[in-house]
């Protein structure tokens, strides 16, 4: 007996040569999480456009196959039109009906909802997305940021089983990108289907995905969770100078007076500084490796707030730059990277197992 994909997951199976493009062939086998984000990344022309475009139904495939949970709603045998897909599409552009209002573009997807399925209400998604006051008017009336937040909005209101979005910050500026990503984040809290989010910004995908998925040359070349991935050595983020890892931990202690947050995961206390967050709160934390300097002994004479006592669990030359090495720290289960200089790991005597003193200078929060 063969197993089929295991509950809660997303099973896609696509492989596709276009003609045209004879030196690029997309083949894919993914099984991913079936609620939450999973971030599609890779170098330009990797095939990302095409993947989403060939799950949508909006470019062939030779073969094609999407099972949620075990369950097939599109097999190669029986191809269901683009239209007649429960897949909800965010593109780069906008793409609202120039002649309708936001309300009447809304109103279209209503109209193809699948009624038997419940993402989200209209009066929720429209609270949640903030575009009340925006209704009556035209996308040539709107804002970037209020068209691609109607543009959402009409997305998810065809109740889809799958909502797809290809770079949909990428022709915004960078204030706008600030301003979309909190509502961004509440809708990949609030809409329990699974999101495929295609980004060329690390920091974007940090913040939004649970899962990565590195596409190249049209082959998932890795896969996994956001934490694990960007954990892990030898990887093509690793390789990043900015190479970063994220840590999940609960707020338990703030101190006003200086303006302080710390933030606690496994036995360890991280201090960062003072956001919107209350007590009890869970936060993702972005950690740059360049940003993680590894000693001996805890030095109290140290301007450095955060000194947590790690585990040296893998160290890996730096192909590009033979003066760096990155290092792979151990703060409990949760992985961390530092990139030191060679010399400094030669003087120290730096070995695997090793236990040593990771000082953080600087803990970005992500939300
Ligand atoms: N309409 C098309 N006709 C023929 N070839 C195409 C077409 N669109 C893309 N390609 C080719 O297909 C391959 C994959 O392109 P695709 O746009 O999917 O990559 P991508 O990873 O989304 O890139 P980017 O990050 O630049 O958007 C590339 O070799 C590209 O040149």
């Amino acid at each position: 007996m063969t197993l089929g994909p295991p509950a809660n997951t997303l099973h896609i199976r696509i492989e596709q040569q276009r003609e045209g493009t004879p030196g690029f062939r997309l083949d894919v086998d993914l099984q991913i999480p079936s609620v939450g984000v999973t971030a599609l990344f890779g170098p330009s022309g990797s095939g990302k456009t095409t993947l989403l475009r060939c799950i949508s139904g909006l470019e062939k495939s030779s073969k094609s196959h999407i099972s949620l949970n075990g369950e097939p709603w599109q097999t190669s045998k029986t191809p269901l039109p683009s239209h007649k897909r429960p897949i909800g599409y965010v593109f780069q552009d906008a793409n609202l009906f120039p002649h309708l209002t936001a309300q009447e573009n809304l109103q279209f997807a209503i109209k193809r909802a699948d009624k038997n399925q419940s993402v989200i209400s209209y009066s929720e998604i429209i609270q949640l997305m903030g575009i009340e006051s925006v209704l009556p008017q035209y996308p040539s009336q709107l804002s970037g940021g209020e068209r691609q937040r109607v543009a959402i909005a009409r997305a998810l209101l065809i109740q889809p089983k799958l909502l797809l979005m290809d770079e949909p910050l990428a022709a915004l500026d960078d204030a706008l990108k600030q301003e979309i990503l909190p509502y961004l984040e509440q809708i990949c809290q609030r809409a329990k289907i699974p999101i495929i989010y295609v980004s060329h910004s690390l920091d974007e995908v940090i913040r939004l995905a649970d899962y990565m998925v590195v596409l190249e040359k049209g082959k998932v070349i890795e896969e996994g969770k956001t934490q694990t991935l960007l954990g892990k050595l030898g990887t093509s983020f690793s390789r990043y100078q900015d190479a970063s890892v994220v840590i999940s931990g609960v707020v338990t202690r703030q101190e006003a007076e200086w303006g302080l947050s710390w933030i606690s995961f496994e036995n360890h206390v991280i201090a960062v500084k003072q956001g919107n967050e209350k007590l009890g709160d869970t936060l993702r934390l972005r950690i740059q490796s360049k940003d993680v300097s590894l000693s001996l002994s805890q030095h109290d004479d140290s301007s450095i707030l955060n000194r947590l006592t790690v585990k040296i669990d893998d160290m890996i030359a730096d192909t590009k730059d033979p003066s760096m090495i990155m290092v792979r720290l151990l703060a409990g289960d949760t992985p961390m990277l530092a990139r030191i200089t060679t010399l400094s790991a030669h003087k120290l005597k730096l070995q695997k197992g090793q236990t040593v003193i990771a000082q953080i200078k600087s803990v970005a929060l992500l939300r």
